[in-house]
């Protein structure tokens, strides 16, 4: 179906090879998932394959890759070969561009000129295998990160094309969305469609995987088959994709100071119509290091930025470091909580990794000698010291992820508070990140963090809390959970059903949203 043959590639402003001498035929009907460390290459071929580096991106291609027998270069452009292969990609925001859920999911049906009727039955099928159906009118870019994914999923699965192509498609997804996607992928497969899963935790779709293929710095290591990667002799499982040092010390609860740092009261939070956050009571402590973990829509990533200002209580009260955030400006706010964001690329806009990280540095203050200092130590501490001098947006997914940590911890502020800090990385690069937190925490950082990911809320995290439809349904520290590390088992935490506390429509204007304040203002810039 697809074959590269000698097929490498370099990005036009890149001094390496993202991938070198690939030969890989994927045959018709087959389900392979491609894995690999960050930047092993895995987008780019994702981009080679659906002739994206062909037709727009350009660089430095050589050997081949044909579609159908036919060269990639020879068709009509992406147009044509988006008719064959639908792809997702590992920034779902940066594919929904329509004003409405339905549109997004319509439009590229119309491309292709299917009647109405046709369209109206496979948005609606579409829809209903993403567990989307409620979304329709909503706005794409008002969603939650997992929303926004979903919808992007949807809106490709609708094409109905022979091949399809997701990459890190499932990362912000949780279990029981993830388990749905895997029903249909079962599906499809059955139906004889062609899939490509490109995952760093490809452990959820090996069942239903025909081959897997390792890549390691942007050539391909291995190929086996599912159960060879599962088995402990594998040279794939020996490049440590699954987890590794699982911490498993003995996790204490570290409050031991009696003012929290973070104090939320009866917070509700409205988007318009939208209840997000329902009569929340929460304290967090100094030097805790806390999850909180909840399905998509739960409300997670609006109740942390009320943690840095970036939203208002609708009506109750959070104090953070005793001020309370309704009537303290966000630039002083910003300067006890780095938020890392759910979506890196909504806080990298400087032109080098080095200015990124630096910036935030120059507006607490921190100048000179101390901040180049500053800077190589986080860029250390992420694993990216040979990337000072690269363009942030030329990173991979998780470089960029792991940037935007580097971009708060260089400020060294008292709360640190990331959203999936872990999508984009895989078990080990993931476990790399939370010995860092554990570090932070140790030297008396607070650390609050949502997650999706269960695998390092058991070895890493002390306190867990669980949100439900806005609510807080679960804390650890209220002796609600059970088991070492405060963790229950996965299937506690799967099957909740997601509900929408809402009937959903206008946004309220009043509401300070992520996009209202400026990525400058939350790093302890000029506030818009
Ligand atoms: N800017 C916005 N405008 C309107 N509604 C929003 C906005 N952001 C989030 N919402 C809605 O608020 C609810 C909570 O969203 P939130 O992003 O807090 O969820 P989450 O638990 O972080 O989800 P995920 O796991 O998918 O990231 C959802 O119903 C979402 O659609
Ligand atoms: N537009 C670009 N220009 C220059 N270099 C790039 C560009 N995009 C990616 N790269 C580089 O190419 C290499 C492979 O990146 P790629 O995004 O394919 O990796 P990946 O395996 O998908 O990583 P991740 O799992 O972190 O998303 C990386 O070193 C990355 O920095």
């Amino acid at each position: 179906m697809i074959e590269l043959r000698n097929f490498s590639y370099t990005y036009g402003t890149a001094a390496i090879p993202a991938l070198k001498n690939i030969n890989l035929e994927i045959r018709k009907g087959e389900l392979l998932l491609v894995t690999g460390h960050s930047a092993a290459g895995k987008t780019t071929l994702a981009l080679a394959m659906a002739g994206i580096l062909h037709h727009e991106i350009g660089g430095k291609i050589e050997g081949n890759i044909s579609f159908q027998s036919r060269d990639v270069k020879e068709f009509d452009g992406i147009k044509e070969l988006s008719r064959h292969i639908g792809v997702v990609f590992d920034d779902a925001e940066s594919q929904l561009i329509f004003t409405t859920v339905e549109e997004e999911i319509f439009s590229g049906l119309e491309n292709r000129g299917h009647p109405e009727k046709e369209m109206v039955r496979r948005s609606k099928e579409a829809m209903d295998f993403c567990a989307i159906s409620h979304l329709n009118n909503r706005a794409p870019h008002m969603l939650s990160g997992g929303q926004k994914q979903k919808v992007a999923l949807a809106a490709t699965l609708a094409l109905d094309t022979e091949v399809l192509i997701l990459d890190e498609a499932t990362a912000e997804l949780d279990s029981q969305a993830v388990r749905k996607v895997f029903s249909v992928l079962k599906r499809l497969k059955d139906a004889g469609k062609t899939i490509i899963i490109i995952d760093h935790n490809i452990e959820d779709f090996l069942e239903i995987g025909d081959r897997v293929v390792l890549l390691e710095k942007g050539e391909i290591k291995a190929i086996k088959s599912p159960s060879e990667f599962t088995s402990k002799s594998s040279d794939l499982t020996s490049t440590n994709l699954t987890s590794t040092s699982a911490l498993q010390t003995d996790l204490p609860l570290s409050r031991t100071a009696e003012q929290p740092i973070i104090s939320v009261k009866n917070l509700t939070q409205r988007y318009g119509e939208i209840l997000a956050l329902d009569n929340i009571d929460l304290e967090i402590y100094p030097g805790e290091l806390v999850a909180i973990l909840g399905e998509n829509g739960s409300g997670k990533t609006t109740l942390v930025k009320h943690f840095n200002g970036l939203l208002r209580p609708y009506s109750g009260k959070v104090t953070v470091k005793g001020l309370e955030t309704s009537t303290t400006p966000i630039n002083e706010l910003v300067k006890h909580t780095g938020l890392v964001f759910q979506n890196p690329d909504n806080m990298l806009f400087e032109d080098t990794v080095e200015a990124e990280i630096n910036f935030g540095l120059n507006n607490i203050g921190v100048k000179g000698p101390e901040a180049v200092g500053a800077i190589l130590r986080s860029l250390e501490l992420v694993n990216l010291n040979d990337k000072q001098k690269v363009f942030p947006r030329h990173l991979s997914r998780g470089e960029r992820q792991r940037l935007a940590v580097a971009c708060i911890i260089a400020m060294k502020p008292e709360l640190i508070v990331l959203d999936e800090p872990t999508t984009g990385l895989d078990a080990e690069e993931s476990d790399r990140m939370m010995q860092l937190m554990r570090k932070l925490q140790q030297e008396g950082h607070t650390i609050v963090m949502v997650t999706h990911n269960l695998q390092i809320v058991r070895d890493h995290v002390e306190r867990v809390i669980r949100m439900e439809s806005g609510k807080v349904v679960e804390d650890s520290a209220n002796r609600k959970f059970s088991g070492k590390g405060s963790v229950k088992e996965e299937s506690d935490y799967k099957g909740h059903v997601s509900k929408e506390i809402v009937s959903e429509e206008i946004v309220s204007e009043e509401i300070v949203s992520e996009e209202s304040v400026s990525e400058e203002c939350v790093r302890g810039g000029t506030c818009a």
